[in-house]
């Protein structure tokens, strides 16, 4: 399937993007996709008409919307794990009937969404100050981004993410908080996480050596109940979710609640709104119109046919400062595997390193790479029309001015005249060639926009629920399953056996020379 657009793809090799505009002033109204107000404009890349109709018969032979109504109704679409997917049911807000083996699971979806408003409002009507959410990949990136993200509406406790099994990231947050008005939520939907545990005990350690009781200064966000209860959380703390919420989908559910308590339960109904109305635009809009399915072809186009390895997420509004994070585990831990659903090898490249940071910081650090490495860079670019300080509209205007200037110069380059414009009054000869030279852009690299007018809980929900049905629609084009992580059991089993080698208890010597010398180093400067 690659093959057909792999010949477009090199029939444009040597085709302007800035030139299709100038064919085509309108390009921007045919190459982009709206959803309620948001849009996504693809125009500033090598898509045509004819292009486009290629990807979209990729979509459709692979029965993208076959597929997604199978996600949807709970089908057993995480085939390696044998559980279905489901994520979308924390956000059906209308209660719709979602069956998992002939049981429908609103009742109890709702049943503990009302439970976690019940819990957030106490929380947010007593004296605590301070919650502490303990929790690692999927149960820490979405409420930790989710938080940041919606900081103009945060008028709850502080919150605090400890994630890391480095002491340094426990020690420095309980540092900020008093252990008389501090509460943990430990979130992890295994409850055998490593480094949730390990946080988990220090943090109830430290409220001990603080002379506080840990009676009801615990919360357990978990599919393990049982483990929660004898980890010591009574069930009444304990807020579960079936296993058909992947870790890195659970941001809406239980593994939300520290956002909760931030924002409010209304808030967070809003972002839950949000994302139900992209799953609503998702499963009925054509897909030509349909904006995860144009997202993930675009990133298609440029990862699999273009073969660039890389996507640049910059996002022009700072309090999306931590999506870049938040998407490197989804996309990256959805479609970074190396076979398809039936075992055998991708005859294509996975999904792409995806990497970023908030605009306008990453111009100053990794742009100059993005403008004139060796490397083409897809970057895709969000930005908001209106911030949330109107009394500070100076900066938004700037903020807006840069992000629409680099998709601008991506595009367009400049070519060596106007570099030797540039450099003309000041050197002559070789050495104006020369100096030129290095100020010449090569131009023509692609990006997209996503605009919205403000970022909102409901804009938040919307934005997140877009990027995850991307993730699915690249997988089924691809094959593969987006909802287990294999990739990362071997790691963990190695990290457990050198534990006691790394203490002393064991002998390191079936271990290669590497690691052994690495071991010996750490046991030489220890103390
Ligand atoms: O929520 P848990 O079970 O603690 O898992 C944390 C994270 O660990 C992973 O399993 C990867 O190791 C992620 O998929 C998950 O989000």
């Amino acid at each position: 399937m690659w093959d057909e657009l792999k010949r477009l793809a090199a029939a444009r090799e040597r085709r302007r993007i800035d030139g299709l505009f100038a064919e085509d002033a309108t390009r921007a109204q045919s190459f982009s996709v709206e959803q309620d107000g948001m849009v996504l404009d693809y125009s500033k890349t090598q898509l045509d008409a004819e292009v486009v109709a290629a990807l979209l018969k990729v979509a459709e032979d692979a029965k993208v919307g076959a597929r997604a109504e199978a996600m949807f109704a709970g089908d057993k679409i995480n085939e390696t794990e044998g559980r279905a997917v489901l994520h979308t049911a924390l956000r059906n807000l209308t209660g719709t009937p979602v069956l998992v083996d002939g049981d429908d699971v609103m009742p109890e979806v709702l049943g503990t969404l009302g439970r976690m408003e019940e819990l957030a409002r106490e929380i947010r009507a007593s004296d605590v100050t301070d919650v502490v959410n303990i929790g690692i990949g999927g149960s820490d990136l979405g409420p930790k981004m989710g938080t940041i993200a919606l900081a103009p509406f945060h008028d709850g406790p502080r919150c605090h993410f400890v994630s890391n099994v480095d002491g340094a990231d426990i020690a420095d947050t309980l540092k900020r908080c008093n252990p008389a008005t501090t509460i943990f939520i430990i979130a992890s939907k295994t409850f055998t996480t490593i480094e949730t545990m390990t946080n988990g005990k220090t943090a109830w350690d430290w409220l001990e050596a603080n002379g506080q009781t840990t009676d009801g200064k615990f919360i357990a966000l978990s599919s393990n109940r049982e483990k929660a209860g004898e980890w010591g959380i009574p069930e009444s703390r304990v807020f579960g979710f079936e296993d058909w919420v992947g870790g890195r989908y659970s941001m809406w559910g239980p593994i939300g609640l520290s956002m909760m308590i931030a924002v409010g339960p209304e808030d967070f109904r809003a972002f839950l709104k949000g994302g139900e109305s992209m799953d609503l635009h998702f499963r009925n809009t054509p897909l030509a119109d349909n904006m995860p399915v144009m997202l993930a072809l675009v990133g298609m186009w440029h990862n699999q046919v273009l073969g660039h390895g890389t996507r640049a997420v910059l996002p022009y509004d700072n309090r999306l400062a931590r999506l870049p994070a938040y998407l490197q585990q989804l996309e990256m831990e959805s479609n970074g595997k190396g076979v398809s659903m039936d075992g055998k090898d991708l005859a294509c490249n996975s999904g792409p390193v995806v990497w970023g940071e908030p605009g306008t910081n990453g111009q100053h650090a990794f742009y100059q790479l993005i403008h004139q490495g060796t490397r083409v860079v897809p970057c895709e670019f969000l930005v908001a029309a209106r911030g949330h300080e109107p009394e500070l509209r100076h900066h938004h205007e700037l903020l807006v001015a840069n992000c629409l200037a680099q998709s601008e110069a991506l595009m367009r380059g400049r070519d060596l005249e106007e570099a030797r414009g540039k450099v003309a009054g000041t050197f002559e000869g070789d050495e104006l060639e020369r100096q030129a030279r290095h100020r010449v852009f090569p131009g023509n690299r692609p990006s997209t926009t996503l605009i919205y007018p403000q970022l909102t809980p409901e804009m938040l929900g919307r934005i997140v629920a877009l990027y995850e049905h991307r993730v699915f629609v690249e997988g089924v084009i691809l094959d593969i399953n987006s909802y287990d992580q294999w990739g990362v059991e071997l790691g963990k089993e190695l990290a457990t056996a050198l534990g006691p080698m790394v203490s002393g208890q064991q002998s390191a010597e079936n271990k290669d020379g590497s690691t052994q010398a690495l071991l010996a180093f750490v046991h030489g400067n220890a103390s």
